[in-house]
């Protein structure tokens, strides 16, 4: 390892620039809350925890960079850790290329994880970061399937005809926070057009230029609130947390 590439950092970048359409009406997912506290608070305390990361960049709703500043301000999160919070896009993938554009130079490991997924253990973090730090250029963490998976036809209305069964045991769920080389994730979000083949996770985009992605451990807890009835088991994890803290 160069002297350079020895003094180079750790950040995060969290999108939370998303409306949550799939979790009904209310306020943009990211601010609503989980335990009393809003789910970004959560996705922030979760990464700042992290050993390796020294910075998160916060990718707020378009209109509601000063709102999250203030929230975050006033949640009272750790010092000697710097928080920015910049503006989002109209989709996933633009948030997180407005969130790159923020980050210093001094930043060569980069984190993404998914505001809307709040209970990300620590361990698993700092599992990913350690990854990227050991040579690999792109890291997922990700789970074995416990569904068989069909591929169909797509249809509006009425059944969808299966044209095939996939091996499951060769599938994997991923989760955030991936984990990249700065100078990976930054080529991809260039290349890759963000309209017509959007990616769904930054991941994907970085196969798409041909660079190696491998997958590390994930966990049950760091799953994405998309629907209603993730935000129970999310509120029961959080209680069942809390409680085992209490002994
Ligand atoms: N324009 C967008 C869309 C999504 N996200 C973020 O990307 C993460 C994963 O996206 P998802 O769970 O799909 O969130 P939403 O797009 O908000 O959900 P929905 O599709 O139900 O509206 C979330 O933290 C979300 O805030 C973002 O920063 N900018
Ligand atoms: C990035 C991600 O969370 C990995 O599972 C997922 O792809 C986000 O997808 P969504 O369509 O924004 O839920």
């Amino acid at each position: 390892m160069s002297t350079k590439e020895a003094n180079l950092t750790t950040a995060a970048v969290i999108p939370a620039a998303g409306r949550g359409v799939r979790l009904g009406p209310g306020a943009p997912k990211a601010l609503r809350t989980l335990g009393g506290v809003p789910m970004l608070v959560h996705a922030v305390r979760a990464l700042l925890r992290a050993r390796a990361v020294t910075l998160v960049v916060v990718v707020a709703p378009p209109d509601g960079a000063v709102e999250v500043r203030l929230l975050l301000d006033s949640h009272g999160l750790p010092e000697g850790k710097e928080i920015l919070v910049v503006p989002g896009g109209a989709t996933r993938q633009d948030s997180v290329r407005l969130g790159l554009e923020a980050l210093p130079d001094d930043v060569g490991t980069v984190l993404v994880h998914d505001a809307a997924r709040p209970l990300v253990p620590v361990d698993m973090v700092d599992a990913v970061a350690a990854a990227v730090c050991e040579g690999a250029p792109a890291v997922v963490p990700a789970l074995p399937l416990a569904d068989t998976v069909k591929q169909v036809e797509p249809r509006d209305h009425g059944p969808e005809p299966v044209v095939g069964t996939p091996e499951r045991a060769l599938l994997r769920a991923v989760q955030t926070p991936q984990g990249f080389r700065r100078d990976v994730l930054v080529s991809a979000h260039l290349r890759v057009p963000a309209e017509g083949e959007g990616a769904t996770d930054d991941a994907g985009m970085v196969e798409r230029l041909g660079t190696p992605v491998v997958v590390v451990p994930g966990h049950e807890e760091a799953f994405k609130v998309t629907r209603p009835l993730d935000l129970v088991l999310a509120e029961a994890v959080l209680a069942r947390r809390r409680a085992a803290d209490d002994f």
